[in-house]
């Protein structure tokens, strides 16, 4: 997979989608607005618009117990399991396997009224990283999905208006042993998950729409996805 042609692209994106993911809500500076909030969750947009198109980037931040980073990453990372928690997807494909940590996919997602319906062609790669912080501590386990083309697959062709995005999904496991040296168990274990996105409609798309769809899609979004993780991995040994 290195010589492949996105391997450049993959690496100088990755790293900066998750230097941007590690930049906490205060030191992002201003802007930053929390929509939505649940439990745990917390979610921010900065309202910024490209030739009129809302492009709004999105924050997310969650802690959810009795999983792992790298459950996470597998489960959003995995075409196999997609159609059971992206409540919006109508097709999914996989143009190309690059390697085993890396795919490109074709999807088509459902329309939002009264927009034109859209699709997204994106690589997603998957990786662990070294944990900076705190060495023995447990690795960092990221999913970057980016936007790019395909020779077979031009934009704009059929009835669907491309979109463009940037997202990464950046997990911290956490570990908080028993007292008693017990060996680990679920009850042990949380994850930290910061949820990034961009999207650029592509084309025409009132922002009032758009921005309404988001408030209500991305936390449906992101409490669906996580339950179905912890739902998958519930009677499963844990996976670090
Ligand atoms: C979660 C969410 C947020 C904002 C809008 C919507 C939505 N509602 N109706 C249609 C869509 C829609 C249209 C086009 C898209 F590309 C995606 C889309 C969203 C997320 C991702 S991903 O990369 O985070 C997960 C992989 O599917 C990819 C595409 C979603 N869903």
């Amino acid at each position: 997979a290195c010589q492949h042609r996105l391997w450049p692209e993959i690496e100088s994106v990755v790293k900066q989608q998750v230097a941007w993911a590690r930049t906490g809500i205060g030191e992002c500076g201003q802007g930053w607005q929390l929509f939505a909030e649940d439990g745990e969750m917390r979610m921010y947009r900065r309202e910024e618009e490209v030739d009129g198109m809302a492009v709004d980037p999105l924050k997310a931040v969650h802690t959810v117990p009795g999983i792992t980073g790298h459950e996470v990453c597998h489960y959003f990372f995995g075409p196999q399991y997609r159609y059971d928690w992206e409540t919006t997807l109508e097709q999914m494909t996989v143009l190309e396997t690059v390697s085993d940590d890396t795919l490109v996919f074709l999807q088509t997602h459902k329309r939002i009224w009264p927009a034109s319906q859209r699709d997204v062609l994106f690589w997603s790669h998957m990786r662990k990283l070294p944990n900076e912080n705190d060495r023995d501590g447990p690795d960092l386990w990221t999913v970057v999905n980016n936007s790019t083309t395909h020779l077979d697959y031009p934009p704009n062709v059929g009835k669907c208006v491309r979109i463009y995005l940037k997202v990464c999904l950046l997990c911290q496991t956490r570990v908080d042993p028993p007292k008693d040296g017990a060996p680990l168990t679920r009850d042990n274990i949380s994850c930290k998950i910061t949820y990034c996105s961009v999207v650029n409609p592509g084309g025409w798309a009132p922002a009032s729409v758009l921005r309404a769809v988001y408030k209500r899609e991305y936390p449906k979004f992101l409490k669906r996805f996580t339950a179905y993780v912890v739902n998958q991995t519930k009677n499963k040994p844990i996976m670090f």
